[in-house]
């Protein structure tokens, strides 16, 4: 979001309600803590509203509890379970990679997509108490997936999860691009503002446009040591 907010042409608002809901184009739903956002959505009666908001076509980027909150299905919620918004056909692991200190990052291969971008590098992507899909639908975009490690294969079983994927109007990353200078999610997203748009006039234009190509993307901070990297598939 703060990356946007730099972008000229783009307007940030902050949704919390249903007229500033209506007021916006697209909508990014962050990460943090997925049963407690559903707990607020639910307490403001937004749920509707927003589940209305991506059926009339307006495009919905999820990152980490965003993700999990978008997904059709859910395993390992809190007992009693959490309302979901659902319209994205995939099945979601809430706390796939462990509890928070087993939070970490990588780098992993750009979807196909970001050729348009001029750079298909690989992404630097940060993963918080991060979920993963184990399953998407028909016609549900995988744009990446992650190989487990070998003790991760020895505790799930399986070689590779999804944690980025793309259907009609919704987006979901089971990373924070927000955490990095790469603007090509961002990028991603706002091409889908632009192309979903029923309000013409709001849709953001080109990020590369006013920001130059990848090469003058300003420096990355650090958000983890080398202690929580995945020395691996660094
Ligand atoms: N960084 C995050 O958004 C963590 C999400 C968390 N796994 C949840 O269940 O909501």
């Amino acid at each position: 979001m703060f990356l946007l907010q730099k972008v000229p042409g783009v307007e940030v608002v902050e949704v919390r309600t249903k007229e500033e809901l209506e007021s916006v184009a697209g909508l990014i739903i962050p990460g943090g803590e997925s049963t407690t956002m559903a707990l607020v959505a639910e307490r403001w009666g937004l749920i509707p509203e927003l589940q209305a908001f991506a059926k009339a076509g307006k495009p919905v980027w999820g990152t980490c509890a965003g993700m999990i909150f978008l997904a059709e299905a859910a395993e390992g919620q809190k007992k009693g379970g959490q309302s979901l918004l659902g319209g994205l056909d995939i099945t979601v692991s809430r706390n796939f990679f462990g509890a928070q200190i087993n939070s970490f990052e990588t780098r992993l291969p750009a979807p196909d997509c970001f050729k348009s971008f001029g750079s298909t590098d690989d992404f630097r992507a940060v993963f918080i108490r991060a979920p993963a899909v184990l399953a998407v639908g028909p016609e549900v975009e995988v744009m990446a997936e992650y190989t487990l490690t070998p003790e991760e294969k020895a505790e799930h079983g399986r070689d590779k999860v999804i944690v980025a994927v793309r259907k009609g109007v919704l987006m979901a990353t089971a990373f924070h691009p927000e955490l990095t200078t790469d603007l090509r999610w961002h990028q991603a997203f706002v091409d889908m503002v632009r192309k979903h748009s029923e309000q013409p006039d709001k849709a953001p234009p080109p990020l590369f446009q006013n920001l130059g190509r990848m090469p003058n993307r300003p420096p990355d901070m650090p958000v983890y040591g080398k202690e929580f990297m995945r020395a691996e598939q660094m």
